[in-house]
């Protein structure tokens, strides 16, 4: 079956002072109907960009400079906006860490869901306002009616979340993507969230990428999971094999920053040493191998993705060449 999306060789460039920056560099993955396929990586990694860049949302200074983007065999990179515009919201839905940007404090929350639905569905004034309601039932809103007349500003941040969700899939869309959805919610609020969007996947069917920075959200979400470093996709496995068997030494870092309820209480928090770089235009080697403590001369040759089993693959030659014990 052909995948829903597929991403192939996908490079973005940023106008920088000293010319271009590259943010993503020739990556390749894809999404099946229905699956939840989850990018993480710690920040400026390059996740946002990724899928700014299949949506046609970068601004001015960034370009994709080569690759294709197919959705439903269709390729993104090559439509008009006004193509593109009836691509987005309509099959492709997006929704962000901090909905109160991308809600107008102006209106109130049954207006901008209405407006949303009927620029997309056929619908009149009066179904689109049942729509509305149903969906922010659907969301989990206690008194769908009463926040319909309620202002953006007037709402807590996970309500105004479920708002956004409700938004996102008022058009039935084929694929969410949903960047940082709960970053900026408490851990208690985070958790319903990702109940929520996990059930309303399941329940229609869509398919997801989730993009986050804590791989501790990846495990009760993600079929499958894309590991990114400084503009590359460093690992990808289905969620089990990659927390169970994980192959490059950044994965492997970044499970280890999540505490468990195991760990002892004078457990000191663990953080991965240095930082991601800020350019990595002229990296020829591994990107990591600056923090990376298993380093060896082979990690400074350009590296390919090597197989470690189905469906999983890692950059890493010195774990290829089974030389670490981690
Ligand atoms: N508008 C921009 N102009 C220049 N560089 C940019 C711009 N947006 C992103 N970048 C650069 O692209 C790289 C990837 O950024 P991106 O926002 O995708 O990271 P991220 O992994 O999503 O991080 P975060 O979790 O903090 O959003 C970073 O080095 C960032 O500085």
């Amino acid at each position: 079956m052909p995948h829903l999306l597929e991403v192939q060789g996908l490079t973005t460039v940023f106008a920088g002072d000293y010319g271009k920056n590259i943010s993503v560099d020739h990556i390749d993955f894809h999404v099946d109907k229905g699956e939840v396929v989850c990018i993480v990586g710690e920040s400026g990694c390059g996740k946002s960009v990724t899928s700014l860049s299949i949506m046609g949302l970068l601004r001015k200074d960034g370009a994709v400079m080569n690759g294709s983007v197919l959705f439903d065999g269709k390729n993104l990179l090559s439509m008009t906006e006004k193509e593109l515009d009836q691509v987005r919201g309509n099959e492709i839905t997006m929704i962000f860490q901090d909905p109160l940007t991308s809600l107008n404090p102006v209106f109130t929350v049954g207006n901008q869901i209405v407006e949303s639905i009927r620029r997309h569905m056929h619908l009149s004034k009066e179904d689109a306002k049942m729509r509305a309601e149903q969906l922010l039932l659907k969301v989990g809103m206690p008194d769908a009616r009463g926040t319909m007349r309620k202002y953006p500003h007037t709402l807590s941040g996970g309500m105004r979340q479920r708002v956004m969700i409700a938004m996102a899939l008022s058009c039935n869309p084929k694929l969410l993507i949903a960047d940082e959805p709960t970053t900026a919610l408490d851990v208690t609020i985070q958790a319903q969230i990702m109940k929520l969007l996990k059930e309303l996947q399941e329940e229609t069917g869509m398919s997801m990428i989730l993009i986050t920075h804590d791989i501790g959200l990846v495990a009760s979400t993600a079929d499958r999971v894309l590991v990114m470093y400084a503009g590359q996709i460093i690992e990808e496995a289905p969620v089990k094999e990659l927390f169970e068997n994980p192959k490059h030494p950044y994965t492997r870092a970044l499970l280890d920053t999540v505490p468990t309820i195991r760990d002892s209480a004078d457990r000191q928090l663990i953080s991965i040493p240095g930082m991601v770089p800020e350019s990595y235009d002229d990296r020829t080697g591994c990107r990591f191998a600056d923090r990376c403590k298993y380093r060896r001369p082979e990690c400074d040759n350009p590296q390919k993705d090597y197989g470690f089993g189905v469906n999983h693959k890692a950059k890493c030659v010195v774990m290829k060449e089974g030389g670490i014990m981690l």
